[in-house]
């Protein structure tokens, strides 16, 4: 009998004695395509017949482009599963993918603690304004006592969390331990257990109340541009806000305006619009706290993702079924 095949879209950094136990029992092929148009016309030229397991990567959307049903089109035929390595699946048309018969899997939990942490230093770091006194030192501007932006206490303040998965309740444990009074708006509410003692609020209710507001929600077409002109208007004046989910669950172009209106005092982002373009107005703004999506880059948590991918590759080659099939598709038979 032939052995399986698995395709590798990116490549393994870290977990390499897993990515073994994969050679050990299918054919691994990699791609030579460069560019969309390139793997397009390698799946049609039949080089990847028979390939019936993905592991895919963010950074491979360099190489495939998203996953629609163009590209599902092109696939062989014998593709059913696609493991994703990374929490967010927005590069991934999850109803094509239905469509097409293939399953998804992401690495949820595996990201938890590090993106809460750049969560948290986001937050603090905006709340206390530190971009400011950084780039004051960093110009040489630095004449014995810090900037005049004073920053604010975490102690007592409402902190709303808008998408209460496992990031978002990693940082609601997190932000515990900082004294902050955590409420959360969520699709559904949560069982007290997850909740924690968190208080469930309409979407409204933590836009007008909360002092700082923390996104981690997934981005899918339902969650693009949540938080929008209407919803900023809608906002406690001064509000500080983190990103550490998507980009585009947020209008960029009304974040500048809010911040430049003085609505959002000051920002802390992991994630933009169009990466790796950043909108001029946050870069130039020196109340905008920013990092280049660093939110899972650590040793650790890459080696987790990697090896929760292959454990996901692995069921799949073995067993036709996946570890942690994406929310969208839990219920569809195999
Ligand atoms: O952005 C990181 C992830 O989706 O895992």
């Amino acid at each position: 009998m032939s052995r399986p095949k698995v395709l590798l879209l990116g490549k393994i950094d870290h977990a390499h004695v897993a990515w073994q136990t994969i050679a050990d029992i299918a054919d691994v092929i990699q791609p030579k395509a460069t560019n969309r148009d390139e793997f397009i016309a390698e799946c049609k030229s039949g080089a990847l017949d028979g390939i019936s397991v993905a592991y895919r990567t963010f950074d491979s959307v360099k190489i495939t482009g998203k996953i629609d049903s163009e590209l599902l089109d092109a696939f062989p035929k014998s593709i059913k599963f696609l493991c994703h390595n990374g929490a967010g699946y927005d590069q991934i048309d999850i109803p094509a993918c239905t469509a097409h018969d293939v399953r998804v899997s992401n690495t949820p939990t595996a990201v938890d603690d590090a993106t809460a942490d750049v969560t948290i230093w986001l937050l603090i770091g905006a709340l206390r304004n530190l971009p400011i006194g950084i780039e004051a030192l960093r110009a040489g501007k630095w004449r014995g006592s810090p900037p005049p932006a004073l920053g604010h206490d975490p102690q007592g303040k409402i902190l709303g969390i808008l998408g209460m998965g496992g990031i978002g309740r990693n940082v609601a444990t997190k932000a515990r331990a900082f004294g902050m009074r955590i409420r959360y708006h969520n699709r559904s509410r949560l069982s007290p257990e997850l909740e924690d003692g968190a208080e469930y609020v309409s979407l409204e209710t933590l836009l007008a109340e909360s002092d700082v507001l923390s996104l981690n929600l997934p981005l899918n077409p339902s969650t693009r541009h949540t938080i929008a002109a209407p919803q900023f208007a809608l906002m406690k004046p001064g509000i500080v806000i983190v990103n550490t989910a998507r980009g585009a669950v947020m209008d960029e172009a009304a974040l500048v305006d809010a911040l430049a209106s003085g609505k959002v005092s000051s920002v802390g982002l992991d994630v933009y619009e169009n990466e790796p373009e950043i909108h001029p107005g946050l870069l130039a703004n020196p109340n905008v706290l920013l990092v280049p999506h660093m939110g899972t880059w650590t040793q650790e948590t890459q080696q987790k993702m990697e090896e929760w991918t292959i454990d996901n590759v692995r069921l799949a080659v073995k067993e036709g079924k996946l570890k942690s099939i994406v929310p969208e598709q839990t219920g569809l038979a195999a």
